[in-house]
């Protein structure tokens, strides 16, 4: 099995003691060398996670070890991108990327950093409170990546970028990850950006891990079955709708499956919008996503 960027085992999360748990009982892990789309609600817990990743919050139970690590203590290998992307707005671009330099001493990649820069034709005199949204995300990313970190955790990068930008920043993002091996770890909610670049998936939701594993296997795990389907026994039903005599339903087949029926393939999205509308279906981790010496599926 191949070394583990994230891994967590029965980790929570609750902010006020006695409060709501953010987060809870999540156990699982996250392959080196993979872009994980992190997906889930809003309140799901996916910020949490990335910010407890990051060693920017305590965990309040179980454990998470970080490229090896306690999570603070791999802060120089790891970049995070926040959702509000804090930068020092009375800097200039330059002098930012120049802190950059000296913050990440021995590892800091210029060449990229100023290249994202350019990419978005921002001159580096100019202050960072001045510019746009967009802008400011275009300097958070060339932050994180001139820090050629091996993992880089991202929440919801891409929001307030434009069409044109999200798709050419993407691109960046993923050439250099591919380039350095570097794991990536993104949340967003634009299913369509996350099913083009992520080869690994886990969602949450409620605070707790529902999917876990490659997409390409949880995918194949998946089988949307229509027609005049009475028993869908002895399959896993993760979601079934019916429409007048039709059955549409979502399993895990546990064997062959009827031949009577129509049978699918599933996108990610028609995965995904199922296990959300379907919060009491059986939870699924795929191997690399469990933790070592846990079983593959846990209810
Ligand atoms: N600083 C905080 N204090 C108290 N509760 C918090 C705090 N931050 C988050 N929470 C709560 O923790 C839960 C998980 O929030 P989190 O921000 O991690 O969700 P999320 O999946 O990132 O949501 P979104 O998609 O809306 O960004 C929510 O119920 C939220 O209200």
């Amino acid at each position: 099995m191949s070394a583990a960027a994230i891994e967590a085992t029965g980790l929570g999360k609750r902010y006020r003691k006695k409060g709501r748990w953010a987060l809870r009982d999540c156990s699982f892990r996250v392959p080196a060398g993979r872009v994980c789309a992190l997906v889930g609600p809003n309140g799901a817990g996916k910020s949490t996670l990335l910010a407890q990743a990051a060693g920017l919050l305590p965990v309040s139970e179980g454990s998470m070890r970080v490229l090896g690590e306690r999570p603070g203590d791999a802060r120089d290998r790891v970049a995070y991108v926040a959702q509000d992307k804090p930068l020092y707005g009375q800097l200039t671009i330059g002098e930012t990327l120049r802190m950059g330099h000296e913050l990440n001493p021995g590892r800091w990649d210029a060449e990229t950093a100023e290249r994202i820069v350019a990419e978005g034709r921002l001159d580096p005199a100019v202050r960072v409170r001045t510019l746009s949204g967009g802008q400011r995300t275009r300097v958070a990313l060339a932050l994180a990546l001139g820090k050629r970190p091996e993992l880089m955790l991202l929440d919801e990068p891409m929001a307030d970028l434009d069409p044109l930008a999200r798709h050419q920043l993407m691109g960046t993002l993923m050439a250099e990850a591919a380039t350095h091996d570097t794991t990536v770890v993104i949340s967003s909610h634009i299913l369509t950006e996350l099913e083009d670049t992520c080869d690994f998936l886990l969602l949450v939701d409620g605070g707790h891990i529902r999917l876990g594993g490659e997409t390409e296997d949880l995918l194949t795990a998946h089988t949307l079955v229509t027609g005049h389907v009475r028993d869908l026994a002895p399959h896993t039903v993760v979601e079934s709708r019916t429409t007048g005599r039709q059955l549409t339903a979502l399993i895990r087949p546990e064997g062959p499956v009827d031949d009577d029926w129509g049978t699918l393939h599933p996108s990610l999205e028609d995965l995904l919008l199922a296990h959300l509308r379907s919060p009491d279906a059986p939870v699924l981790l795929t191997p690399s996503a469990e933790q070592s010496g846990r079983t593959a599926v846990t209810a």
